[in-house]
């Protein structure tokens, strides 16, 4: 469903992505770490069409969406679920979770949301700005899928959270993974992205560095946390 080929991305003279490829099918979660700095953000930033001076090839569900606007990627079916949440302080959960508009026939009605969301049913009225950081993480992923977004490109969703709400996220992924739609994970944590990743792509000064499925990923977690430094 995303096929990125030969990415190159620049901040004015500064070259921040030297020619990434990253594949993400239907069903397919995919994680892409790496330490700070390494181009994670950029990837993203590039994928969702919000940075300019790129080369290369993004295909979304068969067609080149590189020259596309942000707005026609999310028409597209891309959903954003950005690091800083995006939740809109003055309005109440459930507008928040109804103001982008739906993008297909795959987007989740209200009672599904808040069937898979609870916490989100029980606050439906709450304004944003009263929500914890795990309750605000929830109501950024549940928006996307109401939208009906193909593809989740998720911006550290496990960050600053206790665990016990990693671990409902982690819920959550593999839930969302089950309806078909992709999810690009961009994960510091990489001990939580093995609990859900299918496979991993390791970018380090902007260059893929390694790509594994997750089993060999386990296998060699120690070598690559101390190899990423993360
Ligand atoms: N606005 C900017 N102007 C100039 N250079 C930038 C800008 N944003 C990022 N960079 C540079 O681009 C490179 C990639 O940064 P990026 O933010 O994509 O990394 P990251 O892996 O997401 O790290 P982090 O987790 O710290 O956000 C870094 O060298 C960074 O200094």
């Amino acid at each position: 469903m995303l096929e990125v080929t030969g990415l190159q991305a620049w901040y004015g003279q500064a070259q921040a992505l030297h020619g990434v490829d990253v594949r993400v099918g239907a069903g397919e979660v995919v994680a892409l770490a790496g330490r700070n700095g390494a181009g994670k953000t950029t990837t993203v930033r590039c994928l969702i069409g919000l940075h300019a001076q790129v080369r290369g090839t993004v295909r979304f569900l068969g067609r080149d969406v590189t020259r596309m606007p942000a707005h026609q990627r999310a028409r597209a079916g891309m959903g954003w679920v950005q690091d800083d949440r995006g939740i809109y302080a003055s309005l109440t959960v459930e507008e928040n979770l109804l103001l982008p508009p739906t993008v297909s026939d795959r987007a989740w009605p209200l009672d599904r949301v808040y069937e898979a969301f609870p916490v989100l049913a029980e606050r439906r009225k709450a304004s944003g700005t009263t929500l914890s950081g795990g309750e605000q993480q929830m109501l950024a992923i549940a928006r996307a899928l109401r939208t009906g977004a193909r593809l989740l490109l998720m911006d550290e969703p496990s960050e600053g959270l206790a665990p016990v709400v990693v671990a409902r996220i982690g819920t959550i992924i593999r839930e969302i993974k089950a309806t078909g739609a992709g999810v690009l994970l961009i994960e510091q944590n990489v001990k939580f992205a093995a609990t859900v990743a299918d496979r991993h792509y390791l970018l380090s000064q902007g260059r893929i560095v390694e790509t594994l499925d997750n089993s060999e990923f386990r296998r060699r977690e120690g070598e690559l946390l101390k190899h990423l430094g993360i």
